[in-house]
Protein backbone atom coordinates (compact mmCIF):
# COMPACT_ATOMS: atom_id res chain seq x y z
CA UNK A 1 0.00 0.00 0.00
CA UNK A 2 0.87 3.36 -1.12
CA UNK A 3 0.46 6.10 1.46
CA UNK A 4 1.41 9.99 1.03
CA UNK A 5 3.24 12.05 3.78
CA UNK A 6 4.73 15.49 3.86
CA UNK A 7 7.66 16.39 5.87
CA UNK A 8 7.50 19.46 7.85
CA UNK A 9 9.68 21.16 10.34
CA UNK A 10 8.86 23.86 12.65
CA UNK A 11 12.96 25.21 13.81
CA UNK A 12 13.76 21.51 12.92
CA UNK A 13 11.47 19.82 14.96
CA UNK A 14 10.49 17.55 12.37
CA UNK A 15 7.40 15.75 11.43
CA UNK A 16 6.06 13.56 9.02
CA UNK A 17 2.50 14.27 8.55
CA UNK A 18 -0.22 11.41 7.30
CA UNK A 19 -3.57 12.49 6.54
CA UNK A 20 -6.38 9.82 7.68
CA UNK A 21 -9.29 11.97 7.58
CA UNK A 22 -10.60 10.16 4.59
CA UNK A 23 -9.17 6.56 5.55
CA UNK A 24 -7.58 5.90 8.81
CA UNK A 25 -3.88 4.93 9.14
CA UNK A 26 -3.14 3.58 12.40
CA UNK A 27 0.39 2.08 11.93
CA UNK A 28 1.81 -0.32 14.60
CA UNK A 29 4.64 0.85 16.90
CA UNK A 30 6.77 -1.15 14.67
CA UNK A 31 6.03 0.76 11.96
CA UNK A 32 6.76 3.96 13.67
CA UNK A 33 10.12 3.32 14.59
CA UNK A 34 10.60 2.18 11.24
CA UNK A 35 9.38 5.54 9.31
CA UNK A 36 10.97 7.36 12.75
CA UNK A 37 14.30 6.16 11.67
CA UNK A 38 16.55 8.27 10.53
CA UNK A 39 19.02 5.92 8.25
CA UNK A 40 16.49 2.80 6.94
CA UNK A 41 13.18 5.07 7.47
CA UNK A 42 12.26 8.59 6.57
CA UNK A 43 12.89 9.93 10.20
CA UNK A 44 11.08 12.47 12.18
CA UNK A 45 10.65 13.67 15.77
CA UNK A 46 7.22 13.39 15.68
CA UNK A 47 3.97 11.40 13.50
CA UNK A 48 1.01 13.63 12.84
CA UNK A 49 -1.71 12.15 11.89
CA UNK A 50 -4.43 14.50 11.21
CA UNK A 51 -8.27 12.35 11.55
CA UNK A 52 -11.35 13.98 11.29
CA UNK A 53 -13.20 15.77 14.62
CA UNK A 54 -16.83 15.87 15.54
CA UNK A 55 -16.47 19.15 17.75
CA UNK A 56 -13.04 21.03 15.75
CA UNK A 57 -11.63 21.37 11.87
CA UNK A 58 -9.41 18.40 12.59
CA UNK A 59 -7.86 16.23 15.24
CA UNK A 60 -4.41 15.72 15.71
CA UNK A 61 -2.65 12.66 17.13
CA UNK A 62 1.06 12.73 18.20
CA UNK A 63 3.25 9.85 17.83
CA UNK A 64 6.95 10.13 18.90
CA UNK A 65 9.66 8.17 16.97
CA UNK A 66 10.22 5.04 20.06
CA UNK A 67 6.38 4.80 19.01
CA UNK A 68 4.65 6.20 21.98
CA UNK A 69 1.88 8.59 22.18
CA UNK A 70 2.25 12.15 23.29
CA UNK A 71 -0.88 14.29 24.06
CA UNK A 72 0.67 17.48 23.34
CA UNK A 73 3.07 18.53 20.60
CA UNK A 74 3.19 22.50 20.16
CA UNK A 75 5.45 22.79 16.46
CA UNK A 76 3.69 19.67 14.98
CA UNK A 77 0.69 21.63 15.84
CA UNK A 78 1.37 24.47 14.14
CA UNK A 79 3.08 22.99 11.19
CA UNK A 80 -0.32 20.36 10.58
CA UNK A 81 -2.39 23.67 11.28
CA UNK A 82 -0.99 25.47 8.60
CA UNK A 83 -1.94 22.87 6.12
CA UNK A 84 -5.40 23.41 7.71
CA UNK A 85 -5.83 26.84 7.52
CA UNK A 86 -4.32 26.71 4.05
CA UNK A 87 -7.06 24.17 2.66
CA UNK A 88 -9.99 25.88 4.39
CA UNK A 89 -8.43 29.45 3.50
CA UNK A 90 -9.68 30.65 7.22
CA UNK A 91 -7.71 32.80 9.67
CA UNK A 92 -8.40 30.50 12.44
CA UNK A 93 -9.20 26.80 13.10
CA UNK A 94 -9.79 24.56 15.81
CA UNK A 95 -7.94 21.42 16.51
CA UNK A 96 -9.06 18.29 18.55
CA UNK A 97 -6.01 16.57 20.70
CA UNK A 98 -6.28 13.98 23.13
CA UNK A 99 -5.20 16.59 25.76
CA UNK A 100 -7.83 19.00 24.71
CA UNK A 101 -9.34 21.69 22.13
CA UNK A 102 -6.82 23.82 20.85
CA UNK A 103 -6.69 27.11 18.36
CA UNK A 104 -4.71 28.33 15.54
CA UNK A 105 -4.25 31.03 13.74
CA UNK A 106 -1.82 32.60 10.88
CA UNK A 107 -0.77 35.89 11.48
CA UNK A 108 -0.02 39.23 9.05
CA UNK A 109 3.86 37.84 8.69
CA UNK A 110 2.94 33.88 7.79
CA UNK A 111 3.86 32.95 11.08
CA UNK A 112 1.42 30.20 13.13
CA UNK A 113 0.30 30.64 16.12
CA UNK A 114 -1.30 27.99 18.70
CA UNK A 115 -3.36 28.83 21.86
CA UNK A 116 -1.90 25.40 23.91
CA UNK A 117 -4.50 26.48 26.81
CA UNK A 118 -3.62 27.09 30.14
CA UNK A 119 -0.57 25.18 31.83
CA UNK A 120 -1.74 22.35 34.06
CA UNK A 121 0.24 22.80 37.46
CA UNK A 122 -1.04 20.43 40.16
CA UNK A 123 1.53 17.26 40.82
CA UNK A 124 -1.24 14.57 39.33
CA UNK A 125 -1.60 16.68 36.16
CA UNK A 126 2.04 16.58 35.30
CA UNK A 127 2.46 13.56 36.31
CA UNK A 128 4.75 13.44 39.33
CA UNK A 129 4.59 9.73 41.47
CA UNK A 130 3.48 11.52 44.47
CA UNK A 131 2.10 14.82 46.26
CA UNK A 132 4.66 17.22 45.75
CA UNK A 133 5.37 20.97 45.08
CA UNK A 134 6.00 21.17 41.19
CA UNK A 135 7.72 24.27 41.34
CA UNK A 136 10.67 22.22 43.19
CA UNK A 137 11.08 18.75 42.64
CA UNK A 138 13.93 16.77 43.84
CA UNK A 139 15.49 15.46 40.64
CA UNK A 140 19.17 16.11 40.23
CA UNK A 141 21.59 14.76 37.27
CA UNK A 142 25.59 15.64 36.82
CA UNK A 143 24.93 19.99 36.75
CA UNK A 144 21.43 20.36 37.47
CA UNK A 145 18.45 20.06 40.06
CA UNK A 146 15.51 21.20 41.88
CA UNK A 147 13.50 20.77 38.87
CA UNK A 148 9.95 22.73 38.22
CA UNK A 149 7.21 20.65 36.52
CA UNK A 150 4.07 20.94 34.80
CA UNK A 151 1.78 19.90 32.06
CA UNK A 152 1.24 21.75 28.52
CA UNK A 153 -0.90 18.59 27.72
CA UNK A 154 2.69 16.48 27.87
CA UNK A 155 4.82 16.36 30.98
CA UNK A 156 7.88 18.65 31.27
CA UNK A 157 10.08 18.99 33.53
CA UNK A 158 12.69 22.32 33.52
CA UNK A 159 15.78 22.58 35.12
CA UNK A 160 17.39 26.48 35.44
CA UNK A 161 21.37 26.37 34.77
CA UNK A 162 23.70 29.53 34.72
CA UNK A 163 25.44 28.29 31.29
CA UNK A 164 23.69 25.52 29.09
CA UNK A 165 26.97 24.72 26.99
CA UNK A 166 28.43 23.32 30.47
CA UNK A 167 25.78 20.40 30.53
CA UNK A 168 26.77 17.42 29.34
CA UNK A 169 22.24 16.64 27.63
CA UNK A 170 22.68 13.31 25.49
CA UNK A 171 23.92 12.17 28.96
CA UNK A 172 21.64 13.88 32.22
CA UNK A 173 18.85 13.99 29.45
CA UNK A 174 18.13 10.39 28.90
CA UNK A 175 18.85 9.88 32.55
CA UNK A 176 15.87 12.73 33.77
CA UNK A 177 13.90 11.28 30.94
CA UNK A 178 13.86 8.10 33.33
CA UNK A 179 13.46 9.51 36.34
CA UNK A 180 11.41 7.30 39.02
CA UNK A 181 9.57 10.59 39.79
CA UNK A 182 8.04 10.43 36.74
CA UNK A 183 5.97 7.63 36.22
CA UNK A 184 4.97 8.50 32.41
CA UNK A 185 8.32 9.99 31.89
CA UNK A 186 8.76 13.71 30.62
CA UNK A 187 10.49 16.05 28.08
CA UNK A 188 13.66 17.57 30.46
CA UNK A 189 14.33 21.22 29.34
CA UNK A 190 17.34 22.83 30.22
CA UNK A 191 16.99 26.55 30.62
CA UNK A 192 19.41 30.09 30.97
CA UNK A 193 17.04 32.98 31.80
CA UNK A 194 19.34 35.95 29.57
CA UNK A 195 17.07 38.45 30.21
CA UNK A 196 13.35 38.63 31.64
CA UNK A 197 12.13 38.68 28.00
CA UNK A 198 14.87 36.09 26.55
CA UNK A 199 15.17 32.63 27.59
CA UNK A 200 17.56 29.98 26.55
CA UNK A 201 16.66 26.49 25.66
CA UNK A 202 17.25 23.13 24.92
CA UNK A 203 15.33 20.01 25.13
CA UNK A 204 15.88 16.31 25.88
CA UNK A 205 12.26 15.22 24.35
CA UNK A 206 10.36 11.98 25.63
CA UNK A 207 10.95 8.95 23.19
CA UNK A 208 12.68 11.39 20.64
CA UNK A 209 15.75 12.64 22.57
CA UNK A 210 17.90 15.70 21.57
CA UNK A 211 15.50 17.92 19.27
CA UNK A 212 16.50 21.81 17.60
CA UNK A 213 13.30 22.97 19.26
CA UNK A 214 10.51 21.90 21.62
CA UNK A 215 7.00 24.22 21.39
CA UNK A 216 5.06 22.77 24.13
CA UNK A 217 8.65 22.89 25.63
CA UNK A 218 9.35 26.48 25.23
CA UNK A 219 5.75 26.95 26.62
CA UNK A 220 6.52 25.03 29.44
CA UNK A 221 9.81 26.98 30.16
CA UNK A 222 8.01 29.93 30.11
CA UNK A 223 5.71 29.11 32.59
CA UNK A 224 8.04 27.73 34.90
CA UNK A 225 10.00 30.73 34.84
CA UNK A 226 7.36 32.81 35.55
CA UNK A 227 6.58 30.79 38.45
CA UNK A 228 9.99 30.96 39.81
CA UNK A 229 9.50 34.70 39.19
CA UNK A 230 12.47 35.21 36.28
CA UNK A 231 10.44 36.53 33.55
CA UNK A 232 7.61 38.34 31.93
CA UNK A 233 4.39 37.23 30.88
CA UNK A 234 6.00 37.50 27.06
CA UNK A 235 9.50 36.32 26.21
CA UNK A 236 11.16 35.18 22.88
CA UNK A 237 13.00 31.72 23.47
CA UNK A 238 16.01 30.93 21.83
CA UNK A 239 16.43 27.06 21.08
CA UNK A 240 18.86 25.68 18.90
CA UNK A 241 17.23 25.30 15.53
CA UNK A 242 15.64 29.19 16.14
CA UNK A 243 13.30 31.34 17.93
CA UNK A 244 9.84 31.07 18.68
CA UNK A 245 7.98 33.67 20.67
CA UNK A 246 5.99 32.52 24.10
CA UNK A 247 3.32 34.41 25.88
CA UNK A 248 1.08 33.75 28.69
CA UNK A 249 -2.01 35.75 28.60
CA UNK A 250 -3.65 37.01 31.77
CA UNK A 251 -6.34 33.84 31.84
CA UNK A 252 -3.50 31.74 31.91
CA UNK A 253 -3.32 30.49 28.27
CA UNK A 254 -0.29 30.08 26.50
CA UNK A 255 0.18 31.29 23.24
CA UNK A 256 3.13 30.24 20.65
CA UNK A 257 4.25 31.61 17.37
CA UNK A 258 7.09 31.08 14.88
CA UNK A 259 7.61 29.67 11.56
CA UNK A 260 6.38 26.68 10.03
CA UNK A 261 8.10 24.91 6.60
CA UNK A 262 7.62 21.97 4.43
CA UNK A 263 10.75 19.66 3.05
CA UNK A 264 9.22 17.54 1.29
CA UNK A 265 6.26 15.26 -0.15
CA UNK A 266 6.78 11.61 -0.31
CA UNK A 267 5.07 7.92 -0.39
CA UNK A 268 5.12 5.27 2.19
CA UNK A 269 4.97 1.98 1.44
CA UNK A 270 3.58 -0.14 4.19
CA UNK A 271 2.88 -4.07 4.32
N1 LIG B 1 8.11 18.49 19.67
C1 LIG B 1 6.90 18.71 20.43
C2 LIG B 1 6.85 18.03 21.75
C3 LIG B 1 6.82 16.55 21.67
C4 LIG B 1 6.56 15.99 23.02
C5 LIG B 1 6.75 14.52 23.07
N2 LIG B 1 8.16 14.18 22.96
C6 LIG B 1 6.14 13.93 24.34
O1 LIG B 1 6.33 12.73 24.53
O2 LIG B 1 5.47 14.63 25.10
C7 LIG B 1 6.58 20.16 20.59
O3 LIG B 1 6.96 20.96 19.73
O4 LIG B 1 5.89 20.52 21.54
Amino acid sequence: MQVPFLKMHGLGNDFVVLDARAEPRALAAETIRWVGDRHRGVGFDQLITLEPAQDADVFFRFHNSDGSEAGACGNGTRCAASLILNETGRSSIAIRTIAGLLGAERLPDGTVRVDMGPPRLGWADVPLAREMDTLHVPMAADGVSDAACCSMGNPHANFFVEELSALDVFRIGPELEHHPLLPERANIGFVQVLARDHIRLVVWERGAGYTLACGSGACAALVNARRRGLVEARCTVTLPGGDLVIEQRADGHVLMSGPVATSFKGELTLG
